[in-house]
């Protein structure tokens, strides 16, 4: 269940009027999702049907909104297949519903593909490559929200949760990270907005033809080898009910590393610390479906996501990261 906030027909109407979306025919409540209040509009304009995504924030602030919301109108306008947010006559995109932050972007064609094919993740590789060297011209910046500094913060915050060997993992990957972090290397990678966020269930897909990113809410700016590290943590690995969960599928990795280099060539500092930033992008989702587990914020909003399939992904990744990159990258530079 996806509407806390129930939104009137007429509301939106006039809402969807304002931005000159045309005459709402169409109003139902999406079901999916955890964070926000999710609508399809449909609106008629010019006899024309349009299909758009009501969005009524339920966690992020009036304040915190811009940057993700002008993030997507930069890189909608640059060719990359996001959601744009639509306008009022005074150029402004964040907008109030019952008094709560608000946005109306067009509704992408498709649906998630949740059992990914190598295909999906070229597509996926190559989209998240375009728009990595698109993004670095927007100027407004904002750091990842769940970067270091949260990890430092939150970790201490759930040690008292885990139990003894969770916690020696979890102490020794964040002092991993915090020494990575501070080396020359790490310095170098190349930075700009990342989406930070690129699960399966944030893409879409019609007829094999990926049609968009979408959920930027934890977008940020962060190195460029974060991005691709969320993502094949979450597209090029095994998601199996047994002690297979979260092993990666060679191939898909493969794939989607080929396509992203065929478009941004991964610089020296990437491909040395790709193993490091397999085992950070694990190391986040574990510690924030802990977060989310152990300390709900609203009990009756979040329907948190089981942490151990993380857990299983950061052990698997500290203990083959170094092997699994050098053997992706060498294979991903034959594809290339
Ligand atoms: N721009 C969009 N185009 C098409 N479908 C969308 C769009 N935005 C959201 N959705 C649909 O709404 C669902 C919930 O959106 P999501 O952003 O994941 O919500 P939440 O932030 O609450 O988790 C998605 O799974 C998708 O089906
Ligand atoms: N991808 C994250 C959860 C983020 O929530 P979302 O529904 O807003 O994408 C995870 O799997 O832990």
């Amino acid at each position: 269940m996806a509407v806390y906030t129930e939104v009137a027909f007429g509301e939106a109407a006039a809402l969807l009027h304002r931005l000159s979306l045309g005459d709402l025919t169409e109003l139902r409540g999406i079901q999916g999702g955890i964070e926000n209040t999710n609508y399809f509009a449909t609106t008629v304009r010019d006899g024309v049907a349009h299909e758009h995504v009501l969005t009524v924030f339920e966690r992020l602030s009036f304040e915190q909104l811009p940057y993700y919301l002008h993030l997507m109108k930069y890189l909608a306008g640059q060719g990359i297949p996001v959601p744009e947010p639509a306008a009022d006559e005074r150029g402004e995109i964040l907008h109030s519903v019952q008094g709560k932050p608000a946005a109306v972007v067009n509704k992408l064609r498709g649906h998630s593909e949740l059992a990914p094919t190598e295909a999906h993740c070229r597509a996926v590789g190559d989209m998240l490559a375009r728009m990595h060297l698109a993004g670095r011209g927007f100027e407004m910046s904002q750091p990842n929200l769940r970067g270091l500094p949260w990890w430092n913060e939150t970790v201490p915050v759930v040690l008292p949760h885990l139990g003894e060997s969770q916690a020696a993992l979890i102490r020794t990957e964040l002092a991993y990270q915090n020494h990575v972090a501070a080396g020359s290397a790490y310095t170098a990678l190349p930075r700009g907005p990342v989406h930070a966020d690129l699960f399966r269930d944030n893409v879409m897909f019609d007829d094999g033809e990926l049609t968009g990113f979408f959920d930027f809410y934890f977008a940020g700016n962060d190195s460029f080898l974060f991005d691709l590290a969320v993502c094949l943590n979450d597209w090029c690995i095994l998601h199996a009910a047994d002690e297979r969960d979260g092993q990666h599928d060679a191939g898909r990795a493969r794939a989607m590393i080929a396509a992203y280099q065929a478009v941004r060539p991964l610089s020296m500092a990437e491909r040395q610390l790709l193993p490091a930033m397999l085992r950070a992008g694990a190391l986040r989702f574990w510690l924030s479906r802990l977060w989310d587990w152990h300390l709900p914020r609203d009990a009756s909003m979040l329907k948190p996501h089981d942490p151990t399939h993380f857990e299983r992904v950061l052990r698997e990744r500290v203990r083959h990261a170094q092997a699994l990159s050098a053997s992706l990258l060498e294979e991903a530079c034959v594809a290339a």
